[in-house]
């Protein structure tokens, strides 16, 4: 592909990229994915390329750009070399025509710069959460461990028990240990937040959003399996993958329980206060995690992050049903909205008034609003909210 050809392609995926956070509908990544799957001319550094240009263009625009065309004569106004490639050559994108739109840049839209600012989060801060992560890996404590295992490059060992970080782009999905299950993609917030739950061998622990198991494979590892789990979700596509996984990190779950939405309680009564421990990994903005998904910003909206607030709401409930008496819950969200965190353990504390906050020890982060806040520009992590509660 020509250097303009990569530019039109990356404008034309752009315009999927924005359709589809306006549907709420696939994210970037798989989109990008899904171009190249059928377009196999194009080599692994168009790839790449292609790829790159997308995410800068996303980086760049708070509020939802118009169409791809305007993301990316916004990219162009920044860099000449780009610029240079809206010359109508055979493939490429047409020249600018006169007046013709750019599109607004800036960290996030309006509103949302508004909230980020009001849960006391600066400039800098709010930039750090569109800066390019690195690739965190856990070296699976059931399967192996950090000081001996071997792999194809050496990481930089992180604060974690069985953390090693890389730079941003390593392949190691294709390294055998990944393949093995000797290591699992996740970020130091992620480790950390396990490393941190009041849970011992033995415990009954009901991760009631397990999505596909991300914290529950953390959790058997930390535990050495000796504890009895219990993963629930309502997403059976994301729950579907956890047995292969668990299967391959040697982890023992014992009960994957699919839940059907708004009648959870039918497929858990079984563990109703019956648990030492309910972790709730609730659904939310994803606000920490702009710097792999940044066009997640374009998704949300008043509407959508009250929605969620309803479902977080909904989760702490579900899980309080479950938490046997003296018995704790961890609300944990990856995201640096207030709205999606102190908020939410101060409206829980108002519908269920006799529980208490308990305070959690982590070699990171700073409190706020009952819990703890991981930010990538302190932290070096994801940005994450955790709380800890006790039943009565
Ligand atoms: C942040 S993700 C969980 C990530 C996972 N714990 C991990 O570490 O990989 C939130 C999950 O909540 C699930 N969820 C949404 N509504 C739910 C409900 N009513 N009950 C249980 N889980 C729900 C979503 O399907 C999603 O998988």
């Amino acid at each position: 592909m020509t250097p303009a050809a990569r530019v039109q392609a990356a404008i034309e995926l752009l315009d999927t990229v924005i359709a589809s956070a306006r549907a709420k509908g696939a994210p970037a990544d798989r989109i990008i994915a899904e171009y190249f799957r059928t377009r196999r001319y194009a080599g692994s550094k168009d790839r790449r390329a292609v790829r790159d240009l997308i995410y800068r263009a996303i980086r760049l625009c708070g509020p939802v750009p118009a169409n791809g065309r305007a993301a990316m004569l916004a990219v162009a106004a920044q860099d000449e070399s780009i610029a240079a490639l809206f010359d109508g050559s055979p493939h490429g994108p047409a020249a600018r025509g006169e007046g013709e739109k750019v599109a607004s840049t800036g960290l996030a839209p309006k509103w949302l710069a508004a909230a980020l600012r009001a849960s006391d989060l600066g400039g800098r801060e709010i930039a750090a959460l569109l800066d390019r992560a690195p690739l965190d890996i856990r070296v699976n404590a059931l399967k192996a461990d950090r000081e001996s295992i071997e792999l194809p490059e050496a990481g930089e060992p992180l604060t974690s028990a069985q953390g090693l970080r890389y730079p941003s782009g390593v392949q190691v999905e294709q390294w055998p240990a990944y393949l093995d299950g000797l290591i699992e993609i996740q970020d130091l917030g992620s480790q950390l937040i396990v490393e941190a739950l009041p849970v011992k061998p033995g415990d009954t622990i009901v991760d009631l959003c397990a999505g596909a198991g991300g914290k529950t494979l953390a959790l058997a590892a930390r535990l050495g399996n000796a504890a009895s789990l219990v993963a629930a979700d309502t997403d059976k596509r994301r729950l579907g993958n956890l047995a292969p996984r668990a299967a391959r990190a040697g982890a023992a779950v014992d009960h994957i329980v699919l839940l059907d939405p708004g009648n959870e309680m039918r497929a858990l009564n079984h563990w109703v206060r019956k648990a030492d421990h309910v972790l709730v990994d609730a659904p939310c903005s994803g606000s920490g995690t702009w710097r792999r998904s940044p066009e997640a910003r374009w998704r949300l909206d008043p509407a959508e992050l009250a929605r969620l607030n309803r479902l977080q709401d909904h989760v702490l409930d579900l899980g309080a049903h479950l938490v046997r008496p003296g018995g704790t819950m961890a609300f944990v969200t990856c995201s640096v909205l207030d709205a999606e965190g102190p908020d939410r353990v101060a409206a829980f504390l108002t519908r269920h008034p006799d529980w208490s906050v308990i305070e959690l020890s982590l070699p990171v982060g700073a409190p706020r609003g009952g819990g703890v806040r991981l930010e990538p520009l302190r932290d070096g992590t994801d940005g994450f909210f955790i709380a800890c509660l006790r039943a009565p």
